[in-house]
């Protein structure tokens, strides 16, 4: 028996069957009966290839490079390409296994996207559109040329592959249903393990996990106390019925029932998430804005019928620890039901085999009970708009205990900003389905303490600090302060709005003055506007309301840039995983783009 030449987890350079074409994949395991290996595409598929059908990287760069010209033949691309890529999937004598070869071949059918792919960039004069498909075509030839002599990762990258899923008539995914049935498992699939930890590791989630709550409470003990100087710090603890009240336990609850009734109601369209590891895709209802104004009416109706509002204000410590208990408790219930987790439902970043590490990121990727997606629940519903709530009653507290008949001017900026960002955020709730948080991060205590904790507690800061502390600001100061606001909501909003409408439609007319680098992932990036002028506008404009919120409250002390203080650095370290990511996705394509917008998100600063 020859000896086994790959371990799982090694990066080898596995040959698509059925063609000449190699692709990096990462072994899984290898199955000593068969003497198959499974082993994983970058797109998620997964086959069983025989030792003859992979090489190791070195051993295939010098093959490669022998051989360089006829692999770059377009033609031979093409040819390989209208084979049966997954015809030797399998391979087995008996008549069954024909038949599943072929329904097999079904499923995975990949389109394989040449590198230079025309870019979908457009142009109006089809003259132009030409000559600039061919001058870009070059430009990915360029970049491909150099992927393949430079760089060992990008050995490979040459084509795009993906399931042939989104084909419209759901053919594939029933196929793949019966697929499941007709194949029995030989052997029970091993999640991916996670080997790049991130946030410190093992030890520093440990530091996280006890730190983020803590701080927190010091956060909201130093808000509400008349100095609010960080040097004025009380040593004592605060008594314990300070922190704990049952009723105001029961609110809390009541709130996220509130808030899943709302988001269970049948009204708003239902959209198709991004496609999972299995090619498979969730459904979301999309009716967070509805549930705001639900909300904002229950809310006007309690206060008009004398529901004291400010109640909120003076349990607000207790309110916090109820929130925080709960996204404990929500924690725990997610990593205990995780266990039972299919492989396929992990999150890349929550596997690592560190019980605090995967509890702290994550280990289920969209964990559901039937159709209610809690992660997505929680990220967009009670955290957020409890902030808006939490705001006015912070108002309608400052009225009360400074006998005003109206607020302050500060108080209805900070209330009028922050209304408008989670009003934003919610009606533009289906681009959430693309970010990171979603499509990559599991649901752990990171981000159920974030949401349900953190969002509503600490965002709410400056609102609870302007309740008992005055922030006195002259008309140019308001002007001035709303223009700042206006400037960073327009160029959060136009940079969000034009990538997710030019990742949904590349060559939509309205984005054609748009100047694009093409990657070898047949994707381009936006290198002019405001994506040209740096490589994170959206942190910019965000980062830019969020000082304006803060200027709100004066220069008395530092506690209201607190939030402004936590983006920064949650957007550095953002911006770092992004650009990590992306270099690894993009490879000498994400360098051409660094070098031509070469700051990050600050003007001036790389
Ligand atoms: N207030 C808060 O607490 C927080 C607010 N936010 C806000 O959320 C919003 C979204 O942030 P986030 O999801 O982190 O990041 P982005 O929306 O910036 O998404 C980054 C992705 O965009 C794509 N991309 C990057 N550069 C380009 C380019 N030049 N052209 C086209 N596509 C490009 C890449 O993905 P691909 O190529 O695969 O499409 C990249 O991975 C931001 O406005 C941010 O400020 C975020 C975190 C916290
Ligand atoms: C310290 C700690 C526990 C951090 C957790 C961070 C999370 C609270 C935030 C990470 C990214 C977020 C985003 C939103 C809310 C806060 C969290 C979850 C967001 C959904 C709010 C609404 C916005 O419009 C948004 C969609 C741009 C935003 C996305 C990121």
């Amino acid at each position: 028996m020859p000896a086994v030449r790959f371990q799982p987890g090694d990066t080898v350079m596995g040959r698509w069957p059925g063609s000449n074409l190699y692709y990096e994949v990462k072994v899984l395991r290898f199955d000593p009966k068969t003497q198959l290996y499974t082993v994983i595409y970058k797109d998620g598929t997964e086959l069983e290839l025989k030792d003859g059908d992979i090489k190791s990287l070195t051993g295939f760069k010098q093959g490669r490079s022998r051989s360089r010209s006829r692999s770059r033949s377009p033609a031979r691309t093409r040819r390989s390409r209208s084979r049966s890529p997954a015809r030797t999937v399998r391979r087995s004598s008996s008549r069954t296994t024909e038949v599943r070869k072929e329904k097999f071949k079904e499923v995975l059918e990949v389109r394989l996207t040449p590198v230079a792919v025309p870019l979908e960039n457009n142009s109006n004069n089809r003259h132009e559109k030409k000559e600039e498909k061919k001058e870009e075509n070059d430009t990915a030839n360029k970049v491909n040329e150099k992927t393949e002599e430079e760089s060992e990762n990008q050995v490979g990258s040459r084509y795009n592959l993906r399931r042939r899923k989104d084909q419209g008539d759901g053919r594939p995914a029933e196929l793949e249903k019966k697929l499941e049935a007709i194949l029995p498992q030989a052997t029970p699939r091993e999640a991916v393990k996670t080997t790049e930890l991130e946030f410190g590791g093992r030890f520093g989630v440990l530091f996280w996990l006890l730190f983020l709550p803590v701080m927190v409470l010091a956060l909201l003990i130093l808000c509400a106390q008349e100095d609010a100087s960080l040097l004025n710090f009380p040593l004592t603890p605060p008594p314990l019925h300070s922190l704990w009240d049952c009723q105001v336990f029961g609110i809390v609850l009541l709130w996220l029932l509130f808030q899943a009734v709302l988001s269970l109601l049948p009204i708003g369209k239902v959209v198709e998430g991004m496609p999972l590891k299995n090619g498979k895709t969730l459904k979301y209802r999309i009716n967070g804005f509805y549930a705001l104004i639900f909300s904002a009416i229950s809310v006007g109706a309690a206060s008009y019928n004398e529901v004291d509002l400010s109640y909120i204000h003076g349990h607000f410590l207790q309110f916090y620890t109820s929130a925080l208990i709960i996204s404990i408790l929500l924690s725990v219930y997610l990593f205990i039901r995780s266990r039972w987790a299919a492989v396929d439902d992990l999150a890349p970043a929550g596997n690592s085999g560190y019980v605090f590490y995967d509890f702290f990121m994550g280990r289920e990727l969209n964990p559901r009970i039937k159709d209610f997606d809690i992660k997505f629940f929680c990220e967009m519903r009670p955290g957020l708009i409890g902030w808006v709530v939490i705001n006015f009653a912070m108002l309608l507290a400052e009225m009360k205990h400074k006998n005003l008949d109206t607020p302050s001017p500060a108080m209805l900026l900070v209330n009028g900003f922050q209304l408008l960002w989670v009003a934003d955020g919610l009606w533009h709730e289906e681009k959430l389905l693309t970010m990171m948080d979603i499509v990559h991060d599991g649901f752990g205590f990171m981000l159920a303490f974030g949401d349900l904790a953190w969002v509503p507690f600490t965002f709410t800061c400056q609102a609870y600090y302007l309740a008992s502390h005055p922030s006195d600001l002259s008309a140019f100061w308001i002007v001035a302060i709303m223009i700042m606001n206006v400037v960073g909501y327009y160029i959060f909003r136009k940079a969000n709005s034009q990538k997710f409408a030019f990742r949904r439609n590349p060559s939509d007319p309205a984005l054609s003055h748009l100047k694009t680098i093409p990657t070898a992932t047949g994707k381009s990036l936006i290198v002019s506007g405001l994506w040209g002028f740096v490589r994170h506008p959206n942190y910019l404009g965000d980062l830019i309301m969020a000082l304006a919120w803060s200027l709100s409250c004066g220069f008395n002390h530092v506690i209201p840039y607190f939030y402004l203080i936590y983006l920064i650095l949650l957007l550095v370290h953002r911006n770092a995983r992004d650009e990590h990511q992306c270099r690894k996705k993009y490879g000498l394509a994400w360098g051409e783009y660094c070098k031509t917008v070469r700051y990050r998100i600050f003007p001036g600063i790389y």
